[in-house]
């Protein structure tokens, strides 16, 4: 079997991973995910015990226990850059023999959830609501890097995307996990969510510097696509996270509280409140 090179997969002079501080034994199967490092102290004040708490840069990470469930919280900071050192990290704990520096023969699968924000691209998808992610499209990068299997439908989605909002670059399409997605957000607003390389321009938002393409709300909020379905919102993760999960074969999920209603240009005077709310409802599911 190929050993992995330690500038490859690199360790911390105690072994654990480079970026995320952590050993294997640190992370349970079932992963929560925010951006916002204070959001997860947010989140396990709700365990019944905390086991663990780690942190290096914006990787905050708490394991611990909820309803007899060992569950670990961890944060991210914002965009799909993250989240690539994050997912090949998360799956070299499982599925990489960190001692021998080898692939494992047997491959383990995490359930990995984000709960983030969110802003909508749809009139009747309100500040409050809480969305969950069918497809994610890439307005990133990243997916240049990897060999990223997508269906026939995907990749006519992404074709077609390309034209009708005059990107100068193709995105990537990919679904999230059909069994989270039940599990998790049953009841939710069932989206398809743009994922976005930045907050600003790259989500159409104009202060002072002028946007390339300044037709992208407008055509991203009338593209259809595979019968009737809509773009709803934008963020600056799940796209990263759903292709990741499909290249290294984890489930993922995002669960999304709108914070901002594009069209109507409306944003959340209590984001936090909103947010509150939307945590109790995911431990209780996951
Ligand atoms: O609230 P989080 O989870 O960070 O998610 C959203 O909020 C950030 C932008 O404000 C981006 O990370 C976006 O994806
Ligand atoms: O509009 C929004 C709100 C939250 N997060 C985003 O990325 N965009």
């Amino acid at each position: 079997m190929n050993r992995i090179p330690s500038s490859e997969l690199v360790l911390n002079p105690d072994n654990s991973l480079y970026h995320l501080n952590l050993h294997p034994e640190n992370i349970a199967d079932t992963i929560l995910t925010v951006g916002d490092p204070e959001r997860v102290p947010r989140i396990s004040k709700y365990f019944d015990r905390i086991e663990l708490k780690v942190s290096k840069r914006e990787y905050v990470t708490h394991t611990g226990y909820y309803g007899g469930k060992r569950l670990t919280v961890m944060s991210t900071g914002m965009g799909t850059d993250n989240i690539e050192v994050l997912m090949m990290e998360l799956d070299a704990l499982v599925n990489v023999d960190l001692v021998n520096r080898v692939a494992k023969p047997e491959q383990r699968s995490l359930n990995i959830i984000r709960v983030g924000t969110s802003g909508s691209l749809q009139p009747d998808i309100k500040v409050g609501d809480f969305l969950v992610s069918d497809y994610a499209v890439g307005l990133d990068a990243l997916m240049f890097f990897y060999n990223l299997p997508n269906s026939p439908e995907e990749q006519q989605v992404a074709a077609l995307l390309q034209e009708a909002a005059e990107l100068p670059f193709t995105p990537y399409v990919v679904r999230g996990s059909q069994r989270l997605l039940e599990q998790v957000g049953h009841d939710m607003v069932r989206g398809n969510t743009l994922t976005s390389p930045g907050f600003y321009a790259p989500q159409g938002r104009r202060v002072r510097a002028s946007l390339r393409l300044p037709r992208l709300i407008e055509n991203l909020n009338q593209f259809r696509f595979l019968g009737d379905r809509r773009l709803t919102n934008f963020e600056m993760e799940t796209a990263g996270y759903y292709a990741m999960g499909r290249i290294l074969g984890h489930e993922v999920l995002s669960v999304n509280c709108i914070l901002a209603n594009r069209i109507e240009n409306i944003f959340a005077s209590n984001p936090d409140e909103l947010v509150e709310k939307m945590i109790p409802i995911v431990l209780d599911r996951v």
